[in-house]
């Protein structure tokens, strides 16, 4: 691609300060160049949308599946960037038989999703500040990590479990204990699914470098729930489908659990059965903070500058308002949490657009589209 005069970049209008790091100076083009940037929302990015406009890179967020539906007619990208942590919407293996260089944004928003489950406990649970309790983290990766050393900031407990790494003081428990032992039980694993006999998408698993024993869709269903006892808090910030949102309705019909979901399994609809279940309910923004946006957005401009071989001018650093909230402040003064993050104002702002017995896509989308980026917590 170092030999492209001009390049064509179709991407997500929801990816933060696109013009910013996208532009021919920081993508090192000299005066004869241009970088012609195309921003639609990323659910209308579509194979006719790439036949039309003949893209060299293609720069997404979580909402658009790319594979070969999308690419199956693509005679131009070269390279696709997805500003997010978690893949399960990108058909790697397509990419790299193809030869179209990916990157994502790995841990770009470990400390905001963090927060973002912490705030969800503490506002449930105010106590937790002064007592300790228990707190079962599944996928133990940059986010469960991340959220463990605030568990033991706060005193807090920790059982963790993560059967891909090394036990270590934090990988330290079954699944089942976890489940049983744990006061409040918090999801950070990727969506991934179940072995398969056929041998194309087999490969596909193994280039991704997923073990699919331990697919992650589905994990928590009627029988992994029926091992949680009631009073146990279940909080799912990772990928809807990892909780079977039927058994779950059904589940917490019965125990009356609290239950936080920021993301849901039938996503961006939204059914009000279950939304008028949750303790907490939000739409997919545990990561919306300005920091976790734009640390995508540097993830996948260094990747892009590398693939041009030039050497990236453009940093987050320059971008970023000062930033005022201090962890070692909150912590101080814990009857400061909701000017740090007011959870609840998500909360009231999804339930608020429930019409006719649910939550519409628009609508879903919306929220997310319009969000007021909340500042991440210095650390
Ligand atoms: N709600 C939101 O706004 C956001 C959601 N996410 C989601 O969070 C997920 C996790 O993010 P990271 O921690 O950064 O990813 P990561 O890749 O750093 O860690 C994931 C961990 O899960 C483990 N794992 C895989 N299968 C497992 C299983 N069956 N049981 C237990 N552990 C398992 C892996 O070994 C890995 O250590 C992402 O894949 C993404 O889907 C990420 C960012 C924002
Ligand atoms: O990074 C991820 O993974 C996420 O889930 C994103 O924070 C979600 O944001 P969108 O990509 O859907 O804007």
């Amino acid at each position: 691609m170092d030999t492209i005069k001009n390049i064509t970049i179709v991407a997500d209008s929801n990816i933060a300060s696109l013009d910013e790091f996208f532009n021919p100076s920081m993508l090192g083009q000299t005066s004869t160049q241009s970088v012609n940037i195309v921003s639609v929302a990323g659910r209308d990015i579509n194979a006719q949308l790439l036949a039309d406009l003949q893209p060299d890179v293609l720069l997404i967020r979580s909402v658009t599946p790319v594979g070969e539906a999308l690419l199956a007619n693509n005679q131009s990208v070269q390279f696709v960037g997805s500003a997010t942590i978690g893949t399960d919407h990108v058909d790697q293996n397509y990419l790299a038989t193809h030869n179209i260089t990916f990157a994502n944004a790995a841990g770009c928003s470990k400390h905001s999703v963090a927060q973002y489950v912490l705030t969800a406990i503490l506002a449930l649970r105010p106590q937790c500040w002064q007592q300790s309790m228990t707190l079962g983290i599944i996928g133990l990766g940059n986010i469960g990590s991340t959220l463990a050393k605030y568990a033991s900031e706060l005193g807090w407990q920790v059982l963790g479990y993560d059967p891909l790494l090394p036990a270590s003081n934090m990988n330290n428990a079954s699944f089942e204990q976890v489940l049983s032992q744990s006061d409040v039980v918090s999801l950070h694993v990727p969506l991934t699914d179940k072995k398969s006999t056929d041998k194309k998408a087999k490969s596909a698993k193994e280039a991704e470098n997923i073990n699919d024993d331990y697919a992650t869709r589905h994990l928590i269903n009627a029988e992994t729930l029926a091992m949680m006892p009631a009073q146990t808090m279940l909080i799912n910030s990772a990928r809807g489908p990892v909780i079977h949102a039927s058994d779950l309705e059904a589940d917490i019909e019965r125990t009356k659990r609290q239950v936080v979901l920021d993301v849901f399994e039938h996503e961006p609809q939204i059914d009000e059965g279950l939304l008028s279940k949750l303790a907490i309910a939000t739409p997919h923004i545990a990561g919306y903070t300005l920091e976790g946006k734009l640390r995508g957005t540097q993830i996948i401009y260094d990747a892009l500058c590398e693939k041009l071989t030039v050497t990236p001018t453009q940093s987050m650093h320059a971008l970023l308002p000062l930033n005022m909230f201090l962890w070692s402040e909150l912590k101080a003064h814990p009857d400061r949490l909701i000017k740090f993050y007011d959870i609840m104002q998500d909360d009231a702002a999804l339930r608020n657009k429930t019409i006719d017995g649910q939550v519409n896509g628009t609508d879903f989308d919306g929220l997310r589209r319009d969000y007021h980026l909340r500042r991440e917590w210095q650390f």
